[in-house]
């Protein structure tokens, strides 16, 4: 990059020495505010391509106040601080920086910081532009399609959904004229399929019939502008009952944004889009849809310029049963909490693009799933998708894994071989348990990220690949930067787009769809029937933490499935109460491997008092496997992977110790 810069930072030494650096690498430097008044002048005349930012400055404000006004003027800001603690990059973070650097620096972490900062803002910022042009072309187009009234405002809530997130999207003409409760309104119920609500299911919803319908939407309040309500609980003061109201208790709402829009014939339609989050709406949301006025309007005007809205009679959106709700475009993913539909949008919002992705949720949330998804869901579908698991991997072998070597340059390179980014050369690396990459190769790794080459271990030739490169971690990795053990600059740099997974106790609501899922998906493999699940252990299912997430759940299931008769419904084969967890705790329950380890053992122990009831015998009537209903082959296998010796059964006497 090469551009202007404001130095915004108080202290003369450190701002004069930044100017000399920038000037020798060929940047024009705009001038040096002390303070953020003085930066606030200087942006005014002047606007910066970056500016490089201190924290503690002269005057009452700070650098991250300033930051605020560089985000809403889309300027690219790296902050600079004597302080790096945990608090801090906390509340910088919240300001969505495009990069940190901590004093002392030297002069080559500033220019590289500078660079990560502008590949990360020209990123973000070109994709963005690049959705809100597809935005307003999707928009323009559902305005002129000859539909319906409640299917335009179906269309547009699919293709709105990911620039302004909702759950809840409603329009009605405003105020209301008593007796003509018109309003139109779809419910989220899985990635893209909306439950519509019109004034007949208003009424069943809500239990009122029209006039006391009519009555309590009178009471909403009518906002003349568009306007953000974070806490939809001092709604509640302001009127008796209000539709917003009724809406929030019915559907768990917690904010919304209202936006009035004109149409021809002089009425008004107020859009409204609600969310489960608190605090879910900001500028940046209204900007956006005021700059949509227009198509907005053309969609209203199909279903409000009459009194009668022809929408009324449409028949609601069937929701599809909720225990088999699988997302279109996403393979293998179950679940349609708000949560985890949040993470699919941001995974379709970015698959088409080359932005590196970061993706964090704890140990067996499903990150691997989501990688797979924008893999499949990019233009680089049909190239390849490697997997690197960067904790597994010895750490003298991280290298020549990840770049590749030449025949003879170590002992054992008997063979020149590709390393994992060449083998995803027009495809995608998925760097599993980035945390656990060496600081060295971290290093190595930003080289690759920075100048898209890599160079084989005994080799000075780099050779240039076209990798997109997806990371995850179930580490906090701004902890790790305050502790020295992550590069603040891969940090920066891989973090260009997050994507969080919720845990499993975050999104209790599809624990019973994964539950048939992967009931299902066991009884299929071990060649049985689904007898069901018993409501006994859907309670349990429910009542448990699952410190070890979807891929616990999975092993709970598995187990159920083969320590089942077959014919009785599932059953729970070890408690997971929240009691179970104290004892877990005093067991030592640490990592996923402690958990499976248990589940392992009350496998083997049932399987054991099982053989010791067939006497060793595994086939045939009486045998185990009858006894198990599992097929013997199965049955071996298990008892193969589980250390049990048909042996040790025959002439099984009660003194036999296992
Ligand atoms: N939404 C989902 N629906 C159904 N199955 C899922 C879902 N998410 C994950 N799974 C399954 O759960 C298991 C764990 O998922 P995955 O390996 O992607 O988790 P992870 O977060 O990458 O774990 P780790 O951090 O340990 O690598 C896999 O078998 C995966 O197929």
């Amino acid at each position: 990059m090469s551009g202007n810069v404001l130095i915004v930072e108080d202290e003369f030494i450190v701002a004069n020495d930044l100017r000399v650096v920038l000037k020798q690498a060929g940047y024009k430097v705009n001038g040096i505010s002390a303070s953020v008044e003085e930066a606030d002048e200087s942006i005014k005349k002047q606007k910066p391509d970056l500016v490089i930012l201190d924290i503690q400055l002269k005057g009452k404000l700070s650098g991250i106040d300033f930051a605020r006004t560089l985000r809403a003027e889309n300027i690219a800001f790296i902050y600079l601080s004597a302080n790096s603690s945990q608090k801090i990059l906390e509340e910088a973070k919240s300001t969505e920086p495009d990069g940190f650097l901590v004093k002392p620096f030297r002069e080559k972490d500033l220019l590289v910081s500078l660079d990560i900062a502008w590949y990360r803002h020209t990123h973000s910022l070109d994709s963005k532009l690049r959705q809100e042009t597809l935005l307003q072309k999707q928009m323009s187009d559902i305005s002129q399609e000859v539909l319906d009234a409640d299917q335009k405002l179906l269309k547009m809530a699919g293709v709105i959904q990911p620039f302004v997130p909702f759950d809840l999207i409603a329009s009605g003409t405003r105020p209301f004229k008593t007796g003509q409760f018109n309003d139109l309104a779809y419910l989220r119920i899985g990635f893209n399929e909306y439950q519509f609500l019109g004034k007949k299911e208003f009424a069943t919803i809500l239990g009122l019939k029209d006039p006391a319908l009519a009555m309590v939407a009178d009471n909403s309040p009518i906002d003349t502008d568009a306007n953000i309500y974070d806490d939809l609980s001092a709604v509640e003061m302001s009127a008796p009952v209000t539709l917003q109201k009724v809406l929030a208790d019915t559907f768990k709402l917690k904010s919304y944004l209202v936006l009035p829009v004109a149409l021809h014939n002089g009425l008004v339609v107020h859009y409204f889009f609600y969310s489960r989050q608190p605090n879910a709406y900001s500028t940046r949301h209204i900007n956006l849809l005021q700059s949509l006025k227009t198509h907005l309007s053309d969609v209203a005007q199909t279903g409000f310029d009459t009194a009668e809205s022809p929408a009324l009679s449409s028949n609601m959106v069937q929701p599809k049963n909720s225990a088999a709700i699988f997302q279109s475009g996403f393979k293998g993913i179950i679940g349609n909490h708000p949560l985890l539909l949040s993470a699919l949008d941001l995974t379709m919002q970015v698959a088409p693009y080359t932005t590196s992705v970061l993706i964090l949720g704890e140990s067996g949330t499903g990150k691997e799933n989501i990688a797979r998804s924008i893999h499949s869901n990019s233009p680089r579908k049909n190239g390849p998708f490697v997997k690197v698991n960067c904790a597994a991997i010895p750490s003298a072998l991280i290298e020549s894994e990840l770049f590749g070597h030449e025949k003879g340059a170590f002992t054992g390179a008997s063979e020149k071989r590709k390393g994992k980014f060449e083998q995803a050369n027009d495809g995608t690396i998925f760097l599993d348990e980035i945390g656990e990459l060496p600081l060295d190769m971290q290093v190595k790794l930003l080289r690759v990220l920075q100048e898209k080459e890599v160079e084989y271990i005994g080799s000075s030739i780099s050779k240039k690949v076209n990798v997109r490169i997806i990371a995850a971690t179930n580490r906090n990795l701004e902890k790790e930067v305050a502790k020295g053990t992550f590069r603040l600059d891969l940090y920066y740099r891989l973090n260009v787009f997050p994507i969080t997974l919720p845990a499993l106790r975050e999104r209790k609501s599809d624990i019973p769809a994964l539950t048939e899922f992967f009931a299902n998906k066991f009884c299929h493999e071990f060649g049985r029937l689904f007898p069901g699940v018993a409501e006994s252990m859907m309670e349990g299912l429910n009542a448990y933490d699952w410190p070890g997430n979807i891929r616990e759940l999975e092993n709970v299931i598995e187990q159920s499935v083969i320590l089942n008769d077959g014919k009785s419904k599932l059953e729970l084969k070890r408690s997971l109460t929240n009691k179970g967890i104290e004892s877990t705790d005093k067991l030592n329950i640490a990592t996923l491997e402690d958990v499976k380890n248990i589940q392992r053992e009350t496998e083997r122990e049932y399987i054991i008092s099982i053989l010791r009831k067939s006497k060793g015998l595994i086939r045939g009537a009486n045998g185990a496997a009858e006894l198990l209903n599992l097929k013997p082959t199965t049955l071996e296998s298990r008892m193969a992977k589980l250390g049990i010796q048909r042996e040790d059964f025959t002439n099984f006497t009660e003194s036999n110790k296992f």
